[in-house]
């Protein structure tokens, strides 16, 4: 029987460097992972493509998804809708490739509930201060929304508990180093397991 693939979610507050450390992650040679593009009702940002960043939904759309089930997950975040599309997630699982998943705190405690044999990392920041000064020089944001950001980014930070590992990303490439060795870690504990239990077999 093909071996199902590891499902990855990457989660932390706003503006900790998720997007960046992802793209560095998908930007080794060496990547095997499939990106889980997000569906999101939010407009897009300059340079941002549809199908390729997100796919950009109304929220009448986005409603739609909801109520047809082709959601693995999906959050309001600081006003708009954001989502995981079910069938890309769990066609891709069984094709035996993992997958991953940069998403907000809400959505990585749906997909826990759901998927509890995944892999969750929580990137956090050097400090509260360094978060802050992130969210404020990326310039894509009003005082209001960062004043957001930050309220949300206190509350997200004490549910770290609950993930299997925590990454602080004070650089972007030691974070991806650390992922990636935390990823081929959780591959090699599963091989062992497997290992394991054929030998059992074996003896019985
Ligand atoms: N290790 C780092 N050191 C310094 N700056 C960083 C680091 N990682 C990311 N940044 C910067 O922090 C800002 C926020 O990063 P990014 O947009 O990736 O965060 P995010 O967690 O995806 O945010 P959001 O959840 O709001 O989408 C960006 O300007 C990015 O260049
Ligand atoms: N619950 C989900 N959160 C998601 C998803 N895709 C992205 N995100 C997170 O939303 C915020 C804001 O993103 P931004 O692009 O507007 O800065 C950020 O924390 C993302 O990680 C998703 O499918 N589900």
């Amino acid at each position: 029987m093909k071996e199902k693939g590891l499902l990855i979610v990457l989660s932390g507050p706003s503006g900790v460097g998720k997007g960046t450390v992802r793209q560095a992650v998908f930007s080794r040679p060496d990547a095997k992972f499939e990106y889980s593009i997000s569906m999101t009702t939010r407009k897009p940002r300059e340079g941002e493509r549809d199908g390729v960043d997100y796919f950009f939904k109304s929220k009448e759309e986005f409603e739609q998804l909801i109520k047809e089930g082709k959601l693995l997950e999906y959050a309001e975040y600081v006003g708009n809708y954001y989502g995981t599309p079910v069938d890309y997630v769990k066609e891709t699982l069984e094709s035996g490739r993992d997958v991953f998943l940069e998403i907000e705190v809400q959505g990585a405690k749906q997909v826990r509930e759901k998927i509890p044999e995944g892999l969750f990392i929580f990137l956090m920041p050097p400090s509260l201060d360094e978060l802050e000064s992130r969210i404020v020089g990326r310039g894509t944001e009003s005082v209001d929304l960062i004043h957001n950001r930050m309220e949300a980014a206190r509350k997200e930070i004490e549910l770290m508990s609950l993930y299997d590992y925590v990454v602080e990303n004070d650089n972007v490439d030691f974070a991806v180093d650390r992922i990636n060795a935390i990823v081929q870690a959780e591959h090699c504990r599963s091989e062992r397991v497997a290992y394991k239990y054929i030998k059992m077999l074996e003896v019985d």
